[in-house]
């Protein structure tokens, strides 16, 4: 009997899923293998965990979901708490795997691993695929990465012209339920991964819960019960509530629901309810999305460097007390310092915050970009590498921003927190 194994990373979702989907057509028997990789979670050279405990528990209830609804399918998902080069080759052995089937990355670490894995697995037939995207990297009117621009108007205006968003991918047929193995694993919990439990703040602008069936509530939320999609570009620069903005992005980082299926959720939305510029905004936000996963595709660890992928040398410092301040919210701008507390305490912080922080840290202070950055990193619940570094580098003046703008904070605020709002909740403790 031929047996696959399905390795998850930031795909945690069993529609529109090609590798499971693939792995299931082809293989008899299907393992499914989730790894909550220690490397992750071991603290930066700044002193902050990489992933911190806002992920880290989206995370835990993300693959929890999964497991319940792979479950469904008589499949069964281990999990481990291991680096998966150590661990998979075992269960490759012990299962008589044929083939592993996987989402495919590109950046450094997650390249190491695969290779590394290969190096251990020399007759297993690998299989990757591109799920990640809402443009597939198959279809775009590009004929290398090379070639994607840096300016991103003219990346959308190409892609809207010539690429079509695939189909969604269904949910895999259930398998019978001898495809079941006896399963002892356990999802670990915060302290296992060397982080405290908290409790939610109750200003919180979204409790946000991970998982694969919590993403399609927020759809149901957001785009039918609501109808809040129709007025979505006009409220998306709030600051307050759980509704100025779709929310989406938690569940897109770690991939428990594909952009392609929020795309035609919006499709269908267009031809049941309405048709706007508000609707079309989501779309245009997901492409924003696709166009820093295409520039690290592109530029691959310069989007690290602090040069950047401009390779623009500028008159960088960095001080310690000055990150310090910073991520404690005690610069001289109420905003800036309402923000962080803001993502401090809860993990999220808007759009519009996100830029200013990020402006005042690179282009005020002039501090090494890449310490704000890897703070986002650690306690961003939506953290996904090409977003964070592709934002940080656009708003810090060596990435993809052709006019290299500097955020006016106190004309930020008066603009969007006229009445102090936002600063009084986030600057009170
Ligand atoms: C400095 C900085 C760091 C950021 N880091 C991340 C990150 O690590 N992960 C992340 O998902 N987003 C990041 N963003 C982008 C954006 O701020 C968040 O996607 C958004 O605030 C999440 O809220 P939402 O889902 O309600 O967004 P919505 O406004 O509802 O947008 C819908 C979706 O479009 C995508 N999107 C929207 N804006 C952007 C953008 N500027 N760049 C890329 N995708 C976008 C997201 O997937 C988002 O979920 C960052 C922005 C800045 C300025």
């Amino acid at each position: 009997m031929s047996t696959g194994l399905i390795w998850f990373e930031n795909n945690l979702r069993v529609k529109d899923n090609k590798a499971l989907f693939e792995a299931c057509e082809k293989h008899e028997q299907v393992i499914a293998v989730y790894c909550f990789d220690p490397r992750k979670f071991k603290k930066t050279k700044y002193g902050f965990p990489k992933t911190g405990k806002f992920r880290a528990k989206f995370l835990i209830e993300s693959i929890k979901n999964l497991q319940e609804n792979l479950n469904q399918l008589n499949i069964s998902l281990l999990i481990f708490l291991q680096k998966p080069e150590e661990i998979i080759p075992e269960i490759a052995r012990n299962h008589k795997i044929e083939a592993i089937y996987f989402q495919e990355e590109w950046t450094t670490e997650e390249k190491q691993i695969i290779a590394a894995l290969k190096k251990k697995l020399p007759t297993i037939d690998f299989q990757s695929f591109y799920t990640q995207f809402l443009f597939h990297p198959e279809d775009i009117a590009y004929g290398d990465f090379n070639e994607i621009p840096k300016v991103y108007t003219e990346f959308r205006k190409k892609c809207e012209q010539y690429v079509d968003v695939r189909k969604e991918i269904e949910i895999p047929k259930q398998k019978p339920e001898s495809n079941r193995i006896k399963n002892t694993s356990k999802t670990p919990n915060l302290k296992e991964l060397g982080l405290e439990d908290y409790q939610q703040d109750s200003r919180t602008a979204f409790s946000f819960k991970g998982g694969e069936d919590e993403a399609w509530k927020r759809i149901d939320y957001y785009f039918w019960k609501t109808t809040k999609l129709s007025e979505y570009k006009q409220t998306r620069n709030g600051l307050l509530g759980k509704d100025y903005s779709s929310k989406l992005s938690a569940w897109l980082a770690n991939g428990s629901i594909s952009a392609v299926s929020i795309f035609h959720q919006v499709k269908k939305f267009e031809h049941e309810i309405t048709k706007n510029q508000d609707t079309y905004w989501l779309i245009f936000e997901l492409i924003w999305r696709d166009f820093f996963k295409y520039t690290s595709l592109k530029h691959g660890n310069s989007i690290f460097k602090l040069s950047g992928i401009l390779d623009k040398k500028l008159d960088w410092k960095f001080s310690i007390e000055s990150l310090q301040q910073w991520i404690n919210g005690e610069t001289k701008e109420d905003f800036v310092n309402a923000n962080i507390n803001e993502i401090a305490a809860t993990g999220f912080m808007s759009n519009r915050g996100r830029q200013n922080v990020n402006s005042f840290w690179a282009k005020e202070l002039k501090q090494d970009w890449r310490a704000g950055a890897a703070y986002f990193e650690s306690v961003l619940v939506d953290y996904d590498v090409h977003s964070n570094w592709g934002n940080w580098m656009y708003n810090s003046g060596v990435g993809n921003d052709p006019r290299d703008r500097k955020f006016n904070i106190k004309k930020q605020a008066d603009l969007y927190d006229p009445d102090n709002q936002y600063v009084d909740t986030w600057l009170k403790k």
